[in-house]
């Protein structure tokens, strides 16, 4: 089955009498268990795609399917369920709340729902991630790529269909940004979980299943 399924999303912004257009009548399929890159300049709308998947922002134009439902039909009720269930997002600035140890971060998500954590799942994801040992540390504590590590590992909590990454590695040096990237990898393969990541880098980006590459709006490979 389709994961998502963008049919002429366009995005515009109105910049004083004239219409800026963040994307432009972008047709996109992402397979289920499949692992994409997002790459394109700066500006290029990257990050605007990837908050229409993750239904952050809807578009002014066209129609996203996510499994087949069309999000332009719900409320934003519905929405945020679907936020909290079925979508795990990571960001490049970690973005993990400092009054709280790694466990509670992680449990974030599952709390917002109101719903009990499967702990034996979580311990098993801690300890795959090498984060065992620091349940109880706060952000503070730790290194960029371990607070990225809890990051994904939070994303990868509420057991989620989709992972959207916006430059995971972005603030990592080169060697534990390709850990990170392992474990995006591991989410996909072993989890089966959908990854959609937005890179800068081509080396990453060959180690996914498929490069979508964006220009000025427009999908162009
Ligand atoms: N709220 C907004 N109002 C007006 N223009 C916007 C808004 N958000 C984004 N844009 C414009 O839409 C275009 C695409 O932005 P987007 O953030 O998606 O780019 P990006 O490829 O993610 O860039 P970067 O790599 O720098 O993060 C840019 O020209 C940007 O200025």
């Amino acid at each position: 089955m389709d994961c998502m399924k963008m049919t002429g999303v366009s995005k515009a912004y109105q910049n004083g009498s004239e219409k800026l257009y963040a994307l432009r009548d972008v047709n996109l399929v992402i397979e289920e268990g499949t692992f994409t890159a997002v790459m394109g300049r700066s500006g290029s709308g990257k990050t605007t795609l990837l908050n229409m998947m993750g239904a952050l922002d809807q578009p002014t134009q066209g129609q996203v399917l996510f499994l087949g439902k069309d999000l332009g039909a719900m409320q934003e009720k519905e929405l945020a369920a679907l936020r909290r269930r079925e979508i795990g997002f990571v960001f490049q600035k970690y973005q993990l709340l400092e009054e709280y140890d790694l466990w509670d971060n992680i449990c974030v998500p599952i709390y917002l729902d109101h719903r009990e954590p499967d702990r034996a799942y979580l311990e098993k994801i801690l300890q795959v991630f090498g984060l065992s040992e620091r349940k109880h540390a706060f952000p503070s504590q730790l290194s960029g790529g371990q607070q990225q590590r809890v990051a994904i590992a939070r994303a990868l909590a509420i057991r989620p269909v989709l992972i959207l990454a916006d430059e995971p590695t972005g603030n990592l040096d080169y060697k534990t940004g390709q850990e990170v990237l392992g474990l995006l990898r591991l989410s996909q393969r072993e989890l089966g979980r959908t990854v959609v990541m937005v890179t800068h880098d081509r080396e990453s980006a060959a180690l996914c299943d498929r490069v979508v590459t964006i220009e000025d709006g427009r999908i162009v490979c």
